[in-house]
């Protein structure tokens, strides 16, 4: 068990320095923080997906984040379009599959997505334990497992589909097959606050797309500024209601050195 080789708060410097163009196509209820979220972190939003422009769109984006969330038939399309956009441009693109074990219909789009080889999937505990075919206690969008029970399945998976696997909760997990790490922090009540997961996944695409070159560190920065402005608003939110615009400000006002301070990252 060691402290990471890399600085958080240099791949946060960079991310903010180039300012990403993330194209997110993800469900109704995150729309609106996902992009907030991106703004307060320092990247660029854009929620396109629709079939007539999305795969247009990945090749000017710097990565493509997916979700699943709020599944429609018309909406699959676009979503397919992206991704294959992505891989032919070499763009970095990140999968959140949102309650796929729910439905026969989540799981044949998820099942249709992952046969084109994300570069990082993200999900909470329930979610990775299942796709890895594990018995699972989620109800709908929301985990009834610990990430730590997710840490085989995210192993699995990453190995399986030779991806970057996150597995998020009270402590994250991400590895890449042979590398892994533990993130500590955030707050008991991010799971409170509806599409913080999403957002979190555009957000993992917004630091992929300035570091391409490193997805793995890249998720791991993600995370891990979740973790450190989560648990910054966390001192100060009375409930859900005033932690998200707390969590907003704290993502924004995060500097670098402070967020290499304050990250609790160990690589396993
Ligand atoms: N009990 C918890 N304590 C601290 N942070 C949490 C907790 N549960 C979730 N988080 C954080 O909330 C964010 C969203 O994760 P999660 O709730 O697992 O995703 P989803 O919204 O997709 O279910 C992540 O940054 C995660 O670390
Ligand atoms: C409530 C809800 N219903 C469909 S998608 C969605 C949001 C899920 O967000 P998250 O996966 O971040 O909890
Ligand atoms: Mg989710």
């Amino acid at each position: 068990m060691t402290n990471p080789s890399f600085s958080c708060g240099r791949l946060l410097a960079a991310m903010r320095q180039a300012n990403p163009l993330v194209q997110c196509i993800t469900n109704d209820v995150a729309m609106n923080i996902a992009a907030n979220v991106l703004l307060a972190a320092g990247a660029s939003p854009a929620m396109v997906s629709a079939e007539e422009e999305a795969g247009e769109f990945a090749r000017i984006a710097g990565a493509v984040t997916i979700n699943i969330g709020t599944l429609w038939s018309g909406g699959v399309a676009g979503m397919l379009a992206a991704a294959n956009a992505a891989n032919g441009a070499g763009k970095p693109w990140v999968l959140d599959p949102v309650a796929h074990y729910a439905t026969g219909f989540r799981r044949r789009v998820v099942g249709e997505l992952m046969a084109l080889e994300p570069t990082i999937l993200r999900g909470n505990a329930s979610e990775i334990m299942a796709m890895a075919g594990e018995a699972t206690r989620g109800q709908g969008v929301d985990s009834g497992d610990s990430a730590m029970a997710a840490q085989n399945a995210a192993l699995t998976l990453a190995r399986r589909y030779g991806c970057i696997v996150a597995v998020t909760g009270d402590v994250d997990f991400v590895t890449d097959g042979s590398r892994s790490a533990t993130i500590e922090g955030g707050s008991p009540l991010m799971p409170k606050v509806t599409a913080l997961g999403c957002a979190l996944t555009c957000l993992v695409g917004a630091f992929a797309a300035s570091t391409p070159d490193q997805p793995f560190e890249a998720t791991i920065a993600a995370l891990a500024l979740f973790a450190v402005s989560g648990q910054d608003a966390d001192g100060h939110a009375r409930g859900p209601g005033s932690f998200q615009p707390l969590f907003l400000d704290a993502l924004s006002a995060l500097g670098s050195d402070r967020f290499d301070a304050e990250a609790r990252i160990t690589m396993r």
